[in-house]
């Protein structure tokens, strides 16, 4: 394995611009984890600014350490994990910029790697459920968000931030029986809303319930759901609580700790994990690398779960 530039060598803030200063794609033989950049954020309904979201990731990552003693694990010596460059999306046609992320992560994804993008907006979660049902078949979305993101169409558009897991229910891309929300908090158009969710193949562990049951019961609900199957993990920044996480496109308050997401996440050893986002962060409005510190440690944290199935 060819693992990070050793941070006791080489000072943090030098070196390589890759996630974790690990080596880029062209540097390895094989990966088993590719790492990929999704500059886009032309699906947003507010914000704008996650198209910066990669390169910002990849800077907030540089502390990252070799061991997680959480987990037991040291992922980039497990795992070949390596950083594959931002896939060329086309900021003026989103159905464009949809086909080449597709395509980009489903050829990585046909190499043996499990891919993780670094977005970019939530919209690129629908093509990537597109390249992995062509290679799993329908998986079970476990969706970290503040919001639904199963509404229809925004001024007639049907593919943006607020509309990829209805349009990935619709194509039939997910498992209807095993998908889930966590972290839903916050204002609806209507009470319809959560109806259309249902229908659409979701459950819902809300911000609230990690207030009123806590962490090992939200884990409990979701690995009972999620096992028996292939599993995407899609992480809107926005899950988090402004204060965790302010650089980001549609704030709510009142979300989770950075503590309750990633002691959530570590609760995923042993599931099927055949692909990873994490999306919405917006370096414009961040302070102090905060939002781009828990993005990198979310990262992290699901590297290391991926390093339990070793
Ligand atoms: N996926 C994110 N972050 N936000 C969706 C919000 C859509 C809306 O403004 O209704
Ligand atoms: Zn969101
Ligand atoms: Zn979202």
């Amino acid at each position: 394995m060819i693992g990070p530039v050793d941070g006791r060598a080489v000072p943090r803030y030098a070196g390589p611009p890759t996630f974790a200063r690990l080596p880029r794609l062209d540097e390895v033989s094989r990966a088993d984890v590719a790492i990929v950049g999704l500059p886009f954020d032309a699906g947003v309904s507010y914000r704008p600014g996650a198209r910066f979201g990669p390169a910002h990731i990849r800077q907030s990552s540089r502390l990252l350490r070799a061991y997680h003693p959480a987990v037991g694990v040291s992922p980039f010596a497990d795992l070949q994990v390596a950083d594959a460059g931002d896939l060329a999306l086309n900021p003026f046609d989103i159905p464009e910029a949809l086909g080449a992320a597709e395509l980009g992560i489903r050829s990585l994804a046909e190499d043996g790697a499990r891919v993780v993008g670094l977005g970019g907006d939530h919209t690129l979660a629908l093509p990537a459920l597109r390249a992995l049902h062509a290679l799993h078949g329908p998986v079970a979305v476990l969706h970290f968000d503040a919001h639904l993101d199963t509404w229809d169409t925004y001024f007639g558009a049907p593919y943006t931030h607020g509309t990829p897991f209805r349009r990935a229910s619709e194509e039939g891309l997910i498992d209807r029986e095993r998908s889930m929300h966590v972290g839903i908090r916050g204002p609806l158009y209507s009470a319809a809303d959560l109806d259309d969710d249902a229908r659409l193949g979701f459950a819902v562990v809300r911000a609230d319930d990690y207030e009123t049951d806590g962490v090992a019961r939200a884990v409990d609900r979701l690995r009972r759901r999620l096992t028996g199957g292939p599993v995407y993990v899609s992480v809107d920044i926005d899950v988090l609580d402004p204060a965790a996480a302010p650089g980001t496109g549609t704030p709510e308050a009142g979300g989770l700790t950075s503590r309750e997401l990633l002691h959530t996440l570590r609760g995923l050893a042993g599931l099927d994990i055949v692909g990873i986002d994490v999306v919405e962060v917006a370096p414009a409005y961040d302070h102090a690398e905060i939002t781009g510190i828990a993005a990198a440690h979310v990262v992290y944290d699901l590297l290391a779960v991926l390093a339990t199935a070793r």
